[in-house]
């Protein structure tokens, strides 16, 4: 099973993604870990990322989930260009995009602390370069409720949706 967790900055990609990876016990990768020191750099200056600035992360990311045979990613994912880069090679590649607003987005991020990604103008641009999946191109799952629900919520959609070879260990 090969998972990328999909959504904008604050969306809760590494919070989700990880206690999803626990859940199903398989590895978790932040996508946030394998950009290059030049893009965390950017970012902390409060400047966006740029299509060029993402191609070999993007790169990094594809052939991570080539390697391993069952892997949960947080990535991003902005548009369907990003998303195609990651799915290259990968057909089984399952994509889940934690959809939420803008303000809602922004208060988790105010409540954050010591991370680099600096200021609502970024999470503007976010927002602006988003083109977001379709339900034929990922499961689309709600950020408002509390984690655990968002969780059980995706495996039961994982459940639902063909061949997915999931294994809950929590019940
Ligand atoms: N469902 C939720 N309910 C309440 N708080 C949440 C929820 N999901 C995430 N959070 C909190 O919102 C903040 C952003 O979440 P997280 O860091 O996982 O987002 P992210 O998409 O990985 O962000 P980035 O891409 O910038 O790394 C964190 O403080 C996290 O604990
Ligand atoms: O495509 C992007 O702009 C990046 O993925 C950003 O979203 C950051 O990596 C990160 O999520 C910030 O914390």
């Amino acid at each position: 099973m090969k998972i990328v967790i999909l959504g904008v900055s604050g969306s809760g990609k590494s919070l989700i993604g990880s206690q999803l990876a626990n859940r199903l016990t398989v590895p978790f990768f932040d996508g946030d870990d394998f950009h290059p020191p030049a893009n965390v750099e950017k970012m902390r200056q409060g400047h966006p990322l740029n299509d060029e600035d993402r191609v070999d992360w993007l790169l990094r990311l594809n052939r991570l989930i080539k390697e391993n045979q069952s892997l949960i990613v947080a990535c991003s994912g902005l548009t369907p260009a990003y998303r195609a880069s990651l799915k290259e090679g990968n057909e089984t590649l399952q994509l889940v995009y934690l959809k939420g607003d803008f303000d809602l987005i922004w208060r988790r991020h105010q409540q954050r602390d010591g991370h680099y990604f600096n200021g609502q103008s970024m999470l503007h641009s976010q927002f602006e370069t988003l083109i977001e999946p379709t339900a034929e191109e990922a499961l689309i799952v709600s950020i408002e409720p509390e984690p655990y629900t968002i969780i059980d919520n995706i495996i039961s959609m994982l459940n639902s949706s063909a061949d997915s070879g999931i294994r809950d260990t929590d019940g």
